[in-house]
C-alpha cells in the first residue's frame, strides 16, 4: 500500500452517494485503469525512475509494497504489523532519495506512489475593471502543461500575474476569467479540492496547536480511517510526514506566533504548510512563494523537500516564486517564465534548457551568473537592459507550438478522473478494513465529523489558551469586586441607591460582550484559509464557536453576578430573577458584538461599527429616556431595546421583593409609573430572543458569505 495514497484513500467516505465500491474485491484493478496508462509526457520530459515505474507499477494505480492483503481477512494485530512494515518501506525509499544512492529500480519498488496525472491550462486570460471605468489585462492568454512527478516554476516580475494564474489553476480564483484548465483531460470537478492543495503565501494557523496535531487535523479532516487502522497507525503515518518534512524534532512544540508565543521557526512553519498539505493526500500542490520571508538556507531546505515530495510521491507540484537562487533554481524540472504588461509566457520548458535556449537566441549567460536572474533582467520591463518586445515574439517563434501541441494532447487525455482516482484510492483503502462509501462531495468526510474535528480543536485551542480564560475570568471578578465595593450594601439603602444599582448592572451587562470580538477576528482569517481548501464547511466552525463562546460567556457572567450581587446586600429571593435577566441581556449584546465582528475588517472597525448599535441599545434604555420622555418617532427604539426590558422586569422584581417594607414598595410603584413601566416577562423574553436570534442569524450569514468570497 503506498504512502502517499494512504492519505488519499482515507479521504474516501460518507454514505453512498456515488457508488459503492464496497463489495469490489480490493485487489482488482478497477476497469478504468486499464489502458490508462500512457501518460501524457512531452519529449524528454519523462526522468528514468518515472518511465520505469510507468511499466512495471501502472500510472493511475499503486503498488503495495507490503503486500497486505484483504483488510476483512487480517486481525488488527495483523494489520498494525504490516502497517509497521510498510512505514519502515517508506523510510528505507526516502533514504535511498535522499542520498542518491539508488536507481530507479530500487526507488520505484520501495515507494508507493500516486497515480500520474497532468494538469493542463490552455487560454487563461484575466482582466480587471480599473477605477476610471477602463479595463486592464493581467493575463494575456497563457496555456501551459504540468506533470506529476515534477516541480515546476512559475517565475516572472513582480505583478506580472503569477499568483493570479496560479490562482486560476487551483481554483481559488471566484473573480471570472476566461480559459479551461483540466486536470487528466478532463475539465476540474467539486472533487478537484479533494485531490488538490493550495498552501497559501501567509499560512495563518491557531498558535496553540502542537506541529503534529495542525497535520493530523487536515489529515482526520481529508478521510475516513479504515476500520483496521487505529489511531496509533494512523499517527505513525502523521509522523512519517513529518520527517519526510524534517519536522519530527518539533512535532510537539506550538505553532505560535509573532508577538505572545514563541514557536516554530518560520522556515518550520513554511515546511508544516506543507506537511498539511500532504497529509491531506493531495495529488497536485499550488505552493504561492513557499520561501518568501525565508534565510537563503531555509528557502533552499524547503525546495528540496518539495523536490523529494514531487518525486517521492509522483506529485504535481506548482511553484510560484520569486528570483532564487542558482541551487534553487536548479531544483525546479520545469519553468514557466512570465513578463508583465500584461502577463504573458515567454519561456515554457525544462529548467535545464534554459541557458541553452537563451544562448541560442544570442544571449550568453555570464560565468558564475544565475542563469535565472539574467533571464528575469531580460524580461522586466523597468530594467534598462529589458528585452521583453523581443522574447515575447522569439516565444512564438520557438515555443508556442510546441507547447500548444502538447496542450491540446493533455486536453483529450483519458486519464483518470478525481472520482476514479479517489475510487481506486479507496479501493487500495480496503485491504486496511471497511471504509465508508466513496462521497460525491468535496469535503473528505461528512459534516458530523467535520463538526466534532473543529468543535474539539476549539475546546483545545480555549483551554490552553490560560493567560485568555484567566484574564476573562480574572477581568470578571475585579470588575465584580469593583463595582461591588461601590454598591455595597445596596439593599439596606434606599431606592435611588437600589435603582442606579440596577441601571449599572444592565450597563454592564450591555458592554461586556466588546472584548470577544478581537477573538472573532483573528480566528476569521484561519478559518477562511480552511474553508478555501475545503477542509470542513464554515457552518462546523459557526456552530462551533458560538456554542463554546455562549458557555464563556454565561460562566463569566455568573461568576460576576454572584459576587455582585452578593456584595449589593440584596434580598436573595431576587437573585434568580436577576441572573436571568443579566443573563439574557449579556448573550444577547454578546450576539450583538459578535455579528458586527464578522463583518468588520479589524478590531478598530469593529468597534467603531459596533458603536451606533450600543448606543441606541444604551441610550433607549427605557429608565434615563422612558417610553414618555423619547420623541414618539423614537418610542420603537425602547420597545426593541434589550438594555430597556432588562431594567423594567429588575424594577418590578425588586418592587415585589420589598413589598413588606412600604416605602421602598411606595418608591418602586412610583418609578414604575413615571417610567412608564409594564409587567410584561413575555414579551420582555420574546423581544430579547427574537433580537438574539437576529443577531445570531445575521453573524452566520454575514460569517459565512465573507467567508466565501474569496479572490
Ligand atoms: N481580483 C482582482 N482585482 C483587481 N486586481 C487584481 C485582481 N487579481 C489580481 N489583480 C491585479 O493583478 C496584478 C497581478 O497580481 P499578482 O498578485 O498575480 O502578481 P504577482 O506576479 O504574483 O506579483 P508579486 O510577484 O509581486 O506577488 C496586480 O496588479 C493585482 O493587483
Amino acid at each position: 500500500m503506498s504512502e502517499q495514497p494512504m492519505a488519499k484513500d482515507l479521504g474516501a467516505g460518507g454514505p453512498a452517494e456515488i457508488k459503492d465500491v464496497e463489495k469490489q474485491d480490493a485487489e482488482v484493478t478497477p476497469a478504468w485503469l486499464m489502458g490508462s496508462r500512457a501518460k501524457m509526457t512531452k519529449e524528454g520530459k519523462s526522468n528514468s525512475w518515472k518511465s520505469s515505474l510507468g511499466g512495471s507499477s501502472g500510472a493511475g494505480s499503486r503498488v503495495d509494497s507490503t503486500g497486505a492483503g484483504n483488510g476483512a481477512k487480517m486481525s488488527p494485530s495483523d494489520a498494525q504489523e504490516k502497517w509497521s512494515d510498510k512505514m519502515r518501506l517508506s523510510q528505507e525509499a526516502l533514504d535511498c532519495l535522499e542520498h542518491g544512492d539508488c536507481d530507479s529500480e530500487t526507488f520505484s519498488s520501495h515507494s508507493t506512489r500516486c497515480s500520474d496525472t497532468i494538469l493542463t491550462f490552455k487560454d487563461i486570460a484575466f482582466q480587471v475593471t480599473q477605477n476610471n471605468g477602463q479595463k486592464k489585462d493581467i493575463l494575456a492568454p497563457i496555456s501551459g502543461h504540468f506533470e506529476s512527478g515534477h516541480l515546476a516554476a512559475i517565475m516572472g516580475p513582480s505583478g506580472c500575474g503569477k499568483t493570479t494564474l496560479l490562482d486560476i489553476l487551483a481554483g481559488q480564483k471566484s473573480a471570472a476569467y476566461s480559459g479551461t484548465v483540466h486536470f487528466n483531460g478532463r475539465p476540474r470537478d467539486k472533487l478537484f479540492p479533494r485531490i488538490s492543495a493550495y498552501v497559501p503565501q501567509e499560512d495563518v494557523m491557531p498558535k496553540y496547536l502542537t506541529v503534529s496535531e495542525a497535520v493530523e487535523f487536515n489529515g482526520m479532516l481529508k478521510f475516513e480511517r479504515p476500520s483496521l487502522v487505529s489511531r496509533k497507525m494512523a499517527q505513525q503515518w502523521i509522523l512519517r510526514r513529518l520527517e519526510v518534512l524534517g519536522l519530527m524534532e518539533v512535532k510537539d512544540t506550538y505553532i505560535g506566533d509573532a508577538t505572545s508565543l514563541r514557536g516554530i521557526s518560520g522556515g518550520q512553519k513554511r515546511r508544516l504548510s506543507l506537511a498539511k498539505r500532504l497529509t491531506s493526500g493531495a495529488q497536485v500542490f499550488f505552493c504561492d512563494e513557499p520561501t518568501s520571508g525565508l534565510s537563503a538556507t531555509d528557502a533552499e531546505t524547503c525546495m528540496r523537500y518539495m523536490k523529494h515530495i514531487a518525486q517521492f510521491y509522483n506529485v504535481i507540484v506548482v511553484v510560484v516564486i520569486h528570483q532564487p537562487r542558482v541551487e534553487v533554481a536548479k531544483l525546479f524540472d520545469e519553468l514557466l517564465l512570465m513578463t508583465a504588461g500584461p502577463g504573458r509566457a515567454i519561456y515554457n520548458g525544462r529548467m535545464e534548457d534554459v541557458v541553452g535556449y537563451l544562448q541560442s537566441n544570442g544571449f550568453e549567460v555570464p560565468m558564475h551568473a544565475n542563469p535565472v536572474d539574467y533571464f528575469m533582467d531580460l524580461v522586466t520591463p523597468e530594467v534598462s537592459t529589458s528585452q521583453v518586445d523581443l522574447f515575447v515574439q522569439k516565444y512564438r517563434e520557438q515555443m508556442e507550438d510546441n507547447v500548444l501541441a502538447v496542450v491540446d494532447a493533455g486536453l483529450e487525455a483519458k486519464m483518470p478522473s478525481a472520482l476514479e482516482l479517489l475510487e481506486s484510492i479507496r479501493a487500495q483503502m480496503l485491504k486496511w478494513g471497511r471504509v465508508p462509501a466513496l462521497r460525491n462531495s468535496k469535503y473528505g468526510v461528512r459534516f458530523r465529523r467535520q463538526f466534532y474535528y473543529v468543535f474539539k480543536r476549539q475546546l483545545k485551542l480555549r483551554w490552553r489558551d490560560r493567560n485568555g480564560l484567566l484574564a476573562d475570568l480574572l477581568g470578571g471578578i475585579i470588575k465584580a469586586l469593583v463595582v461591588g465595593i461601590v454598591y455595597m450594601r445596596t439593599g439596606e439603602l434606599d431606592i435611588k441607591a437600589q435603582v442606579s444599582f440596577f441601571f449599572m448592572l444592565c450597563m454592564s451587562c450591555a458592554i461586556d460582550g466588546l472584548k470577544n470580538m478581537p477573538t472573532v477576528i483573528s480566528e476569521r482569517t484561519i478559518v477562511k484559509t480552511e474553508v478555501a481548501e475545503v477542509l470542513y464547511s464554515d457552518w462546523a466552525y459557526i456552530i462551533s464557536f458560538t456554542f463554546l463562546s455562549l458557555v464563556q460567556e454565561v460562566v463569566v457572567h455568573s461568576i460576576f453576578v454572584v459576587i455582585i450581587f452578593a456584595m449589593s446586600g440584596l434580598r436573595w429571593t431576587m437573585f434568580p430573577s436577576i441572573y436571568l435577566w443579566t443573563t439574557l441581556l449579556a448573550v444577547t449584546m454578546d450576539a450583538m458584538y459578535l455579528m458586527v465582528a464578522s463583518v468588520a475588517k479589524d478590531s478598530t472597525t469593529a468597534i467603531i461599527m459596533s458603536l451606533p448599535f450600543m448606543m441606541l441599545f444604551l441610550l433607549f434604555n427605557g429608565f434615563t429616556a422612558t417610553r414618555s420622555s423619547v420623541v414618539p418617532w423614537m418610542r420603537w427604539a425602547i420597545e426593541i431595546s434589550p438594555v430597556a426590558y432588562s431594567m423594567q422586569q429588575l424594577t418590578f422584581t425588586a418592587m415585589w421583593a420589598y413589598e413588606d417594607n412600604d416605602s421602598l414598595n411606595a418608591s418602586y410603584i412610583y418609578i414604575v409609573s413615571s417610567s412608564d413601566y409594564k409587567d410584561q416577562p413575555i414579551r420582555a423574553v420574546a423581544v430579547i430572543a427574537s433580537c438574539f436570534a437576529v443577531f445570531k442569524i445575521t453573524q452566520m450569514v454575514c460569517f459565512h458569505c465573507l467567508n466565501n468570497i474569496r479572490r
